[in-house]
This record gives C-alpha cells, sequence and structure tokens, in this order.
C-alpha cells in the first residue's frame, strides 16, 4: 500500500507501508517547538521600531509583522531600508528605539542574495551543505530535491548556475527546518524565467512546510503574484497591500506557469491617495512622498525620509 502525505500547515507526513509506519522525510517530520502552531500567530513583530546608520535614520517608526503560513514581500527603491530592516528582523542588527518580538524558539532560515566562493577552492554542494551543521546525506538529499535540484551534491559549488547556486542556498536554510524562510533579494542576477521558477518553490515550500516567507525583492511583476502581502518601505513604511490580479498575459502566462497563473499583479495602497491600475495616483491624492510611482507599481526617487500618515505606517 502506497503511503498517504498529508500536506498542511502542520508539519507531518505519514507513510504506512504493509500496516506499519516507515520515518517520515527529515524536513517534514514534526519540530518540537515552543512555536505557535496556529497561522496568524506572529513569527516576528518589530514594533515601533527607529534605527540610524551612519547617522541617518534609516528606519523610521516601523511597525511590521509575519504571521506564519504566509508570504510577505517587502519592496522599496535603493537604500530605502530593506535589507537593514531584515537584518532587525533576524537580529543581527539592534534597533535604536522600539522592539523586535521573535516567537520562542524561532528558527530563521537566511537565504541571502549572494555568497562568494573562492574559485581555487574546491568545495562540492554536499560540503557546503554540511556548513556549519553537519547533515546526512539523506537529509541533503532530500533538502535538495525539495528545491528542485538532483544530483548535484559532488558538484564544486563554483560550477553552478546563478539559479542552481541560490537553490542551493535554500536548500541550506531548509535543512535548518525553519520555521520562517528570510530571503533578501535571493533572485537577484538571475533571469526573469529562473526568478519565477526560484518563486515557485518558495510557494511550494510555504504550503508544504508551512512556515512563513519573509522576502525582499525588485522583481516586482513575479514577486507580487507570489505574495500574500507586500510592504513598500522607503524608510518608513509607506504602503503595504494584499496583491490583486488585474491582468494576465499571455507573455506571462508563458514566463511563470501554473504557479502564478502568467499573471500581472499589482497591490493595493492604502495611502490617503488612489492609483489607477497603471499605479498613477489619481486626481485626489495628497503626496506627501518624496518618491513617485512607476508602472509597475512600484515606487522610485528620493531617500529622505518623511511620514505620510500614521494609518500608513501599519503593516
Ligand atoms: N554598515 C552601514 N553603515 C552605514 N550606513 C549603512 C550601512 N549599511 C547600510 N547603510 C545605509 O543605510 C541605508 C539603507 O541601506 P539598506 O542596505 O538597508 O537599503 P536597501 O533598501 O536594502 O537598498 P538596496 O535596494 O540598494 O539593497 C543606505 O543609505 C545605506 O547607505
Amino acid at each position: 500500500m502506497r503511503g498517504v502525505a498529508c500536506r498542511c500547515q502542520m508539519r507531518w507526513t505519514l507513510a504506512a507501508s504493509c500496516g506499519t509506519t516507515r520515518a517520515v522525510p527529515y524536513l517534514l517530520r514534526p519540530v518540537e517547538s515552543a512555536m505557535p502552531a496556529a497561522r496568524n500567530s506572529a513569527l516576528i513583530e518589530a514594533r515601533d521600531v527607529s534605527l540610524a546608520r551612519g547617522g541617518r535614520v534609516v528606519l523610521d517608526h516601523v511597525d511590521f509583522r509575519v504571521d506564519r503560513g504566509e508570504i510577505v514581500t517587502v519592496v522599496g527603491p535603493n537604500g530605502s531600508g530593506k535589507s537593514t530592516l531584515m537584518q532587525t528582523l533576524i537580529g543581527a542588527l539592534t534597533p535604536d528605539q522600539g522592539a523586535v518580538i521573535r516567537a520562542p524558539g524561532l528558527k530563521i532560515g537566511y537565504v541571502p542574495q549572494s555568497l562568494h566562493i573562492d574559485a581555487t577552492m574546491p568545495m562540492p554542494v554536499g560540503r557546503f551543505l554540511a556548513l556549519p551543521q553537519r547533515h546526512s546525506r539523506a537529509e541533503q538529499a532530500e533538502a535538495l530535491a525539495m528545491v528542485g535540484l538532483d544530483d548535484v551534491a559532488r558538484q564544486p559549488m563554483t560550477s553552478l548556475s546563478g539559479g542552481q547556486f541560490q537553490r542551493v542556498l535554500l536548500a541550506r536554510a531548509l535543512l535548518m527546518r525553519p520555521d520562517i524562510l528570510v530571503l533578501d533579494e535571493a533572485t537577484r542576477g538571475l533571469d526573469q524565467p529562473g526568478t519565477a521558477a526560484f518563486y515557485r518553490i518558495v510557494e511550494d515550500l510555504r504550503v508544504r512546510l508551512g512556515c512563513g516567507v519573509l522576502m525582499v525583492s525588485h522583481d516586482l511583476h513575479v514577486v507580487m503574484s507570489a505574495s500574500d502581502r507586500v510592504v513598500c518601505l522607503n524608510g518608513h513604511i509607506c504602503c503595504h497591500g494584499t496583491p490583486e490580479i488585474v491582468a494576465s498575459a499571455p507573455e506571462y502566462r508563458a514566463l511563470f506557469g501554473v504557479g502564478t497563473q502568467g499573471t500581472l499583479a499589482l497591490y493595493r495602497h492604502e495611502h490617503d491617495h488612489a492609483h489607477d491600475e497603471a499605479g498613477a495616483c489619481g486626481p485626489d491624492h495628497d503626496h506627501t512622498h518624496d518618491h513617485t510611482h512607476d508602472a509597475d507599481g512600484g515606487h522610485s526617487g528620493g531617500k529622505g525620509i518623511k511620514h505620510n500618515s500614521g494609518a500608513a505606517r501599519d503593516a
């Protein structure tokens, strides 16, 4: 009798063979954790966080949270504090004001934008995955399979394509059995199909592992359709909302496939002004930002920090 895998927000899989229970895959085994199991409980929360770097306020009264089972994407112009926010949330930086609250026992799987590996250093994928913590070959193979990579364990890291390399970084994060995956521009340098494929994997992992996902990305078209919530940061949180599917061009379908339905998505703004479907501001807007919106609904422009309104700060 074939085993039945139960896919749900809880981390377990039951597989039965001839009436006996066999070991469940490592990454899907129940985790000893003090973590709340329910969806909608905050994994990480920033409360009124402010932080200055190099004498300049980079994060200004930021309220932010990521719940179990949701994908939250932070977008914003260069220098708007996205990486600083990530580092503050994972505990690498301490806020000057406010607090970051992490659920007790929270395990974070961090995927950086890139990692330099010396080309002269022979570093097979398997050895890389054993850093900083050793895992069995079976566990490594399971993690690699989850990110769509087979038979690469003996391959040197330096021989991987950009997309393969980032997937290996993702596999390494999975071996932590994370409650939350934090991806800081993890698809930088990948082409659009590679980026779309990467985010499809992330969406799949969210379902299979029931983890939360926090991403920083500039890939608006792809990320918007993969996210439950999008937060636009420009020092302060200037807008946030749920992505809305507004169009489904054939070329996007061809690129993004079934996972995202090939759709172009926009996100709802909760400013004190309106946007049309192209992302342009409506006539009633009262624009107090120092940045503009492009046709994707993205932001660009100045890096100075101004508050729009208190309501706009709530993420
Ligand atoms: N170690 C540091 N010391 C001083 N200033 C810093 C440091 N790191 C970042 N900054 C400054 O903080 C601001 C925010 O940087 P951050 O890297 O968080 O922005 P970002 O939104 O992630 O940018 P990008 O999209 O370009 O990656 C920038 O003005 C940057 O120069």
